[in-house]
């Protein structure tokens, strides 16, 4: 029995996400809240012939608390996607907002849930979702997780391409660590199960990496004022939410990258921090599921001088994002 739920149920990625989530035996019960049009989102998945059992809420008449009670699994795709143009830090003014005020109210009503950030830029909003639930007091480090699966997806995609057979894309994993955000975006390709042509030219390694690294520009110039990925983002939201549940259910060995608190695991994080050259409170990089949720956080592990370099311009702009987040929340308590 799992009761999941989507907060922003009935936008681009909402919809398809609660799809997949319906479509999951293993989800016993769905609730969907959104502003606008939940109940017929809701009305039309309850008709598909699988387990879960569907509720659409919207404000009214206390929603959000009905849809959050008894929640195990909480995805948060809340919020406005990207126009051409724009970073994700662009989307900071609106969407920090929304978030901590759907995490004040997940604080409330479900502080024991596992928590699936996806609303951008989430170098930010995990953050600041850590900052709401510390206030209330629930914080429980290894239940937040910030969603990097997109980027992970994204390079098992274009490895496969190069590699010429896009039908390795299921088997290949890269570790993408770092954030979510251009330069904090860090592919790890000398990791890749399936390694890179050694003929691979220096031109196409560095176009290769800067593809993973701005595969959300791509979507979001394709459909040219439309917004930005959401299908894509469904598939890749619904992969590491279904980890977690199975790894909640009791599976073991369910290892994938996120973007975490380094409290989560204090002796992972110092291996860690000792490999970034700096300490930061938030980063991803793979880690081990358990039924209490991030069980180990792994560290980077052998780079190479390219991945090195990487490494070392993201941890600066991941350390602004994160405290644009902290400041955030502490601005707003003081109002
Ligand atoms: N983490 C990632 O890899 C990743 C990938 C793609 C998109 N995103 C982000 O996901 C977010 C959503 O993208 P989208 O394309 O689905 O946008 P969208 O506009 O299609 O849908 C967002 C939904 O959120 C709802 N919403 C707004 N305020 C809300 C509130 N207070 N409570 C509940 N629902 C609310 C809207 O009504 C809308 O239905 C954006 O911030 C986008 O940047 C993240
Ligand atoms: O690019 C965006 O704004 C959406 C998302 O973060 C993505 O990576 O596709």
């Amino acid at each position: 029995m799992v009761k999941a739920v989507v907060l922003g149920a009935a936008g681009g990625i909402g919809q398809p996400l609660a799809l997949l989530l319906k479509n999951n035996p293993l989800v016993t019960q769905l609730g969907l809240y959104d502003i606008v049009n939940t109940p017929g989102v809701a009305a039309d998945l309850s008709h598909i012939s699988t387990p879960a059992k569907v509720e659409g809420y919207l404000p009214a008449d206390d929603g959000l608390t009905k849809t959050l009670t008894g929640a195990e699994v909480i995805l948060i795709p809340a919020g406005v996607p990207r126009k051409p143009g724009m970073t994700r830090d662009d989307l900071f003014k609106i969407n920090a907002g929304i978030v901590k005020d759907l995490a004040t109210a997940i604080a409330k009503t479900a502080p024991k849930a596992f928590v699936l950030v996806i609303s951008n830029p989430v170098n930010s909003t995990v953050p600041i979702v850590a900052e709401v639930f510390k206030k209330h007091g629930v914080f429980d480090p290894k239940r937040l997780f910030g969603v990097t699966t997109l980027d992970v997806v994204r390079a098992s995609t274009f490895v496969s391409e190069i590699l010429g057979d896009l039908s390795l894309s299921k088997d290949v994993v890269v570790p993408v660590v770092g954030g979510h955000s251009g330069v904090t975006i860090v592919p790890l390709l000398s990791q890749s199960t399936h390694p890179l042509p050694s003929s691979l030219a220096k031109t196409d390694y560095d176009a290769l990496v800067n593809r993973i690294q701005f595969g959300g520009d791509e979507v979001v110039k394709a459909k040219n004022g439309g917004g930005s990925a959401t299908l894509s983002m469904a598939y890749a939201g619904a992969e590491f939410a279904f980890k977690v549940i199975r790894a909640l259910k009791g599976e073991k060995g369910l290892v994938a990258p996120s973007y975490v608190s380094l409290e989560a695991d204090p002796s992972g994080a110092a291996e860690l921090t000792k490999e970034l050259g700096q300490e930061l409170a938030y980063f991803s990089s793979n880690i081990e599921l358990g039924t209490d949720g991030v069980a180990k956080i792994s560290p980077l592990g052998t780079l190479t001088d390219a991945e090195k370099a990487l490494v070392s311009a993201a941890v600066p702009e991941l350390a602004k994002n994160i405290q644009t987040g902290i400041n955030f929340v502490a601005e707003a308590s003081r109002l």
